[in-house]
């Protein structure tokens, strides 16, 4: 285990089979009158350089999953290891630095910062991590998601299939151990999200990413090598090339 202290900015994370693993994690919010048991004993191994979908009834614990698999909340109880590291027991400020340098994000709303460039917005994981940014992987990325065009475009002037592939190029930039995804097509139409999905796994495949994306859409998930579903906070099933409708089905059985 990497201790926390020496976390390294060039460590390669991925040199085992497993980029994410689970062990008996729990996720208890305090809540009102009763504490809500939103991840209850979650074992989960994430292949390296893998597309999982997680899929389930609405309040199932997926954004659970994925905030607390990524390091952005704790587990109530439970191991998290990211590459070879141990992240359930890092301070907040090696948590933080960890994920600057190993983890890549993608949401629903882009979360781009209105008053930089596309190019500035990609470079923000190098910077904030104190580092000059990488100008030719900067174009490399660029011209994977078909922005080369627009790097001095702000957020403002781009149409929100683009805003998102900007994102999709922030996650990858500083070839994270894992890159999660919460939603990446919600906000756009179905044509759009459709390439969105498209140019996210084709920048995926290329850079040997490892991709777990939460998503309500079945489309989505179909494209992914492994869907996980969850119910009441558990790990339910897993399955592979399940078609959209089977995919549907699954969920609405799962939500009965
Ligand atoms: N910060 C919080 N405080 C208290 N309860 C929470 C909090 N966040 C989530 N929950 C509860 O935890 C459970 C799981 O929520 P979560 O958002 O992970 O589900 P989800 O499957 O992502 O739902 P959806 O598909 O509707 O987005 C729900 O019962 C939710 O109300």
């Amino acid at each position: 285990m990497t201790h926390p202290s020496a976390v390294s900015a060039t460590a390669p994370l991925t040199t085992n089979r497993t980029a994410v693993s689970l062990t008996d994690v729990h996720k208890t919010y305090p809540g009102g009158a009763q504490p809500v048991h939103a991840m209850r004993g979650v074992t989960l191994a994430i292949a390296a350089g893998s597309f999982t979908a997680v899929m389930g009834p609405s309040g199932s614990g997926k954004s659970t999953l994925l905030n607390v698999a990524a390091g952005l909340d704790g587990p109530t109880s439970g191991r998290i290891v990211i590459g070879d590291t141990d992240v359930s027991h890092l301070s907040a400020d090696a948590l933080t630095q960890f994920r600057r340098r190993h983890v890549g994000f993608i949401f629903q709303s882009y979360n781009l910062l209105p008053h930089l460039t596309v190019a500035e917005n990609l470079r923000l994981p190098w910077w904030l991590d104190g580092r000059m940014a990488d100008a030719r992987r900067e174009s490399e990325l660029l011209a994977a998601v078909g922005l080369s065009d627009m790097a001095h475009r702000l957020p403002s002037e781009l149409s929100g299939g683009q805003a998102q592939r900007v994102a999709i190029a922030r996650a990858l930039a500083t070839q994270p151990a894992v890159i999660f995804a919460d939603e990446p097509t919600g906000a756009l139409d179905s044509h759009t999200g459709a390439a969105i999905l498209d140019a996210l796994r084709e920048a995926v495949t290329a850079f040997h990413q490892t991709l777990v994306m939460v998503t309500h859409d079945p489309q989505v998930a179909a494209a992914a090598d492994e869907v996980v579903f969850l119910a009441d906070g558990a790990v339910v099933d897993r399955a592979a090339g399940l078609t959209a409708p089977q995919l549907s089905q699954r969920v609405l059985e799962l939500g009965r």
